[in-house]
Order: C-alpha cells, then sequence, then structure tokens
C-alpha cells in the first residue's frame, strides 16, 4: 500500500517512544509532563530522520590537535510548525536543529456537511526555499490541513517535504498517500480509527488543548 512513501513508525522499533506515548495518552498527564514529553517526541522525531537530511563531511582538530572528519548539514532544513498543538513539539525541533529557519501557519479545521474544510488563517512562510522542510504537527487525522500545507510549500519551491507527527491515523495517511507519491512520514504512532468527530482514537484528545493549557473560544 505504502510503496512510494516511506513511513516510519518510530513506537514499533524504540521503547522511549513507547514510553513518551504513554505519557502523551494519559489523560491524568499534567500540563508541565505533556508539554516535556511532547519536546522529546520532537526530539526524537528530529534525531531519527535526520538520515533524510542531506550532510556533508567536515574536518575539525580536536583539543589534541587531532584531525576528525564528522558530519554538517549542506542546508538547514525549514521546520515549519502547525499552530497551535505544534508549539510544545517544535521546541524538541529547535533544541536539534537550532540554526533551522521556522515557518508557521496556523489553520482550523471547520465540520462542515459530516467532512472537515480547513482554513489557513495565518501563514509566515519565506517566499521561496529551495530546499528540504519538516512539516511539524502532532496529530495528522484527516489529513486535511497537512494536504493544504503540503500545497504552500511545494508551491515555494520545496523539494522534499518530511512529516513528523505523534500520532497518525491510518485513514489521514492513505489520504495523503491517495495525493502525493513521495512523501516521507515519520511517527510515533499510527492509530487505526478516527470518531464521528474525525478525532483519532484512541490517540491522546485534543494536542492544542492539551498543549497549550487553555480550551479556546
Ligand atoms: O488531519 P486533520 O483532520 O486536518 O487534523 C489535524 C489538525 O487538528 C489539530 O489541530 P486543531 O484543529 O485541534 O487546532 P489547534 O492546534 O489550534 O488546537 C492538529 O493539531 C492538526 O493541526
Amino acid at each position: 500500500m505504502y510503496n512510494l512513501a516511506k513511513i516510519k513508525v518510530l513506537g514499533e522499533e524504540l521503547p522511549i517512544a513507547r514510553y513518551l506515548l504513554k505519557k502523551l495518552r494519559d489523560k491524568n498527564t499534567s500540563l508541565s509532563e505533556f508539554r516535556k514529553a511532547m519536546s522529546n517526541a520532537g526530539k526524537i522525531l528530529a534525531i531519527e530522520s535526520s538520515r533524510e537530511l542531506m550532510w556533508r563531511q567536515e574536518k575539525v582538530i580536536t583539543p589534541l590537535n587531532q584531525e576528525a572528519v564528522e558530519l554538517e548539514l549542506i542546508n538547514q532544513p525549514l521546520l515549519v510548525g502547525i499552530l497551535g498543538a505544534a508549539l510544545p513539539l517544535m521546541e524538541g525541533f529547535i533544541d536539534i536543529y537550532p540554526d533551522a529557519p521556522i515557518g508557521l501557519v496556523a489553520a482550523k479545521r471547520n465540520e462542515i456537511y459530516g467532512s472537515i474544510n480547513i482554513d489557513i488563517y495565518y501563514k509566515r512562510l519565506p517566499e521561496r526555499y529551495d530546499e528540504i522542510a519538516y512539516l511539524i504537527d502532532p496529530m495528522l487525522a484527516t489529513g486535511k490541513t497537512m494536504d493544504k500545507v503540503i500545497d504552500e510549500l511545494y508551491k515555494r519551491g520545496i523539494k522534499k517535504i518530511i512529516i513528523a507527527s505523534v500520532i497518525s491515523s491510518k485513514p489521514g495517511i492513505n489520504y495523503l498517500l491517495s495525493l502525493y507519491d513521495n512523501l516521507v512520514i515519520y511517527s510515533l504512532s499510527i492509530d487505526n480509527n478516527l470518531d464521528d468527530n474525525f478525532f483519532i482514537i484512541p490517540g491522546l484528545g485534543d494536542a492544542g488543548d492539551r498543549g497549550l493549557g487553555i480550551e479556546p473560544h
């Protein structure tokens, strides 16, 4: 099913990913613990997906005046976060890639006649960026928000998009795969279903409300 795409589910191979998912899914997790777990999820997503970026060898001289050859990024990836749930997850990415430029998009999901419509109401993206972009959002539910933002990124010259999410739904991934054949997706978990309100189940609830500490109105 996922022949041309690359999908990495970190919870299948990294115990720490399951440990973070336990914290994030538990409805009794406090705000500070939730944020910490999100930020750590961002770090492991950033680290595990570093193989998707372009690196060059670079020589350094150690304090013992010895040469060592290690790696440096050829270009910084653009870190694009979808507000507001992505904020604590972005923190982890920024820790790992402190020199990376940041783009922000805010999107609202509107339910109309039993389906979801996306309204992008804020965009702070470069006019052109001919490099790799991360698309960072803890939840990939129907996939419609990501679809809108992917479109914005391709219009700006982005040549490869790495989706980084904490929980993705099977229907949401299938929706994106039906539209794009070259997606790279890193997620801590893939959950099977969406409920009648298009929330991922079992999921972790509303990642925006839980990570920001308020319900908007
Ligand atoms: O895959 P989709 O069905 O498009 O849904 C995913 C979107 O829903 C959540 O945001 P939400 O609408 O709750 O906004 P918030 O982050 O501001 O709370 C989530 O953070 C994604 O942005």
